[in-house]
């Protein structure tokens, strides 16, 4: 349980941070320089926070009323930072342990649990210098988990790494997020990470928290494009997966009370999996299309229309109890007659649904 309510300053920001959130995965989400970095060092103790107070699993940080100001060793926060800082003139092994003595302090995790946890075993007699940023980061995440937290903040972790191996470290963030068992605290302004590895998104602007929640419930809100990117909206699903028609090399996948065909995953039925389907790949149709290609096609009923004065529109549908998101031009809003309430069918490409944007429920 993280709950933050601050007030401070940062240069000229002005910042003013309230969220809550009962564990898990909670991401800090904002564009550059919307204060997230900023507002991480206060929850670590490294800026103090003019007002207000930080409580990590009821255990207050900080409280100016009570004056509460905890150093940061006494904090306990595994800090990764976009650059791995480990010790460069010693081994992985060594940094790892060096982590565990500094901790000092009755580890909940063994050392083979985080090394099998990272994949870190044929890693463990190299030095920093030979490994890649991905490898660096997977040691640094080890190093800060060995070191006891009650909080392990994650600042942007995969910034430096190029597409390549942000998709080879991704896997083990998954497992890390689902079986860390302490409250993350995750830093990034890809909203693809974040919809693949958290419960909680706080959405941060302009050095203000204008809105947090529940990821699928955050990523269907339409009103906060300005935060979010509107390039990058979509929207979160949630389901299992039914079988895999591997004459077609198709997924189904049970959302519901409706299926969406995606290309096949490799994954087992029954396994959990959450897909986020962008905005701009999902289309509508007021009567059931025929003669086309597009094979997922899902009753939805329009929630919301977005009022925008540019060319494009974004509606946020109801699918079952899921929400999804499209954008499509104002034109064709008005030329279908599209208005809240009206029953539509939703159509997604299965082909705009690749390996990248699937994502696994973490547990
Ligand atoms: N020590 C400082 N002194 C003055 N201004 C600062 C300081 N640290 C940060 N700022 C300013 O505060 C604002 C927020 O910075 P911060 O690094 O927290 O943003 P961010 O959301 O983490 O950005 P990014 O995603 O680019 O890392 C920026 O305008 C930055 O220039």
């Amino acid at each position: 349980m993280l709950d933050v309510d601050i007030k401070g300053q940062v240069g000229a920001l002005p910042l003013t941070a309230r969220f809550k959130s009962e564990g898990g995965v909670t991401s800090l989400f904002g564009q550059s320089g919307a204060g997230k970095t900023s507002l991480t060092n206060m929850i670590a103790g490294l800026i103090r926070p003019v007002s207000g107070r930080i409580t990590v699993n009821g255990t207050p940080l900080f409280d100016a009323d009570k004056n509460i100001n905890l150093a940061v060793q006494d904090r306990r926060i595994g800090h990764v930072f976009q650059d791995a800082r480990l010790f460069p003139h010693m081994s992985v092994r060594s940094n790892l342990s060096y982590a565990r003595w500094a901790g000092r302090r009755k580890a909940t995790r063994s050392m083979d649990e985080v090394v099998q946890l990272l994949g870190l075993q044929p890693l463990l007699s190299r030095k920093p210098a030979t490994l890649s940023g991905g490898e660096r980061q997977r040691v640094a995440i080890g190093r800060a988990l060995l070191s006891d937290p009650r909080l392990l903040i994650m600042d942007e972790p995969l910034a430096n790494l190029d597409q390549a191996r942000r998709n080879d470290i991704l896997p083990y963030l998954d497992r890390l997020c689902a079986e860390a068992g302490i409250p993350i605290l995750y830093v990034s302004h890809s909203i693809e990470e974040v919809a693949r590895l958290s419960q909680t998104l706080v959405i941060l602007s302009d050095g203000q928290t204008p809105a947090y929640g529940p990821v699928a419930e955050m990523l269907a809100r339409t009103d906060l494009g300005k935060a979010t990117g509107r390039h990058e909206a979509g929207a979160l699903l949630e389901g299992t997966v039914s079988h895999t028609d591997s004459a077609w090399g198709l997924t189904h996948i049970n959302i519901g009370g409706a299926t969406i065909q995606i290309p096949d995953l490799g994954a087992a039925p029954g396994e959990p999996i959450r897909l986020r389907i962008r905005a701009r790949d999902v289309a509508l149709a007021t009567e059931v299309p025929k003669g086309l290609s597009i094979r997922n096609r899902l009753g939805g009923t329009i929630r919301s229309i977005s009022e925008e004065s540019g060319p494009y529109a974004e509606i946020l549908c109801s699918v079952g109890e899921q929400m999804i998101r499209a954008r499509i031009t104002r034109a064709s809003v008005a030329d279908l007659g599209l208005e809240v309430g009206k029953t539509v069918t939703v159509l997604i490409k299965s082909v705009a649904i690749d390996k990248r944007q699937r994502a696994p429920v973490p547990g």
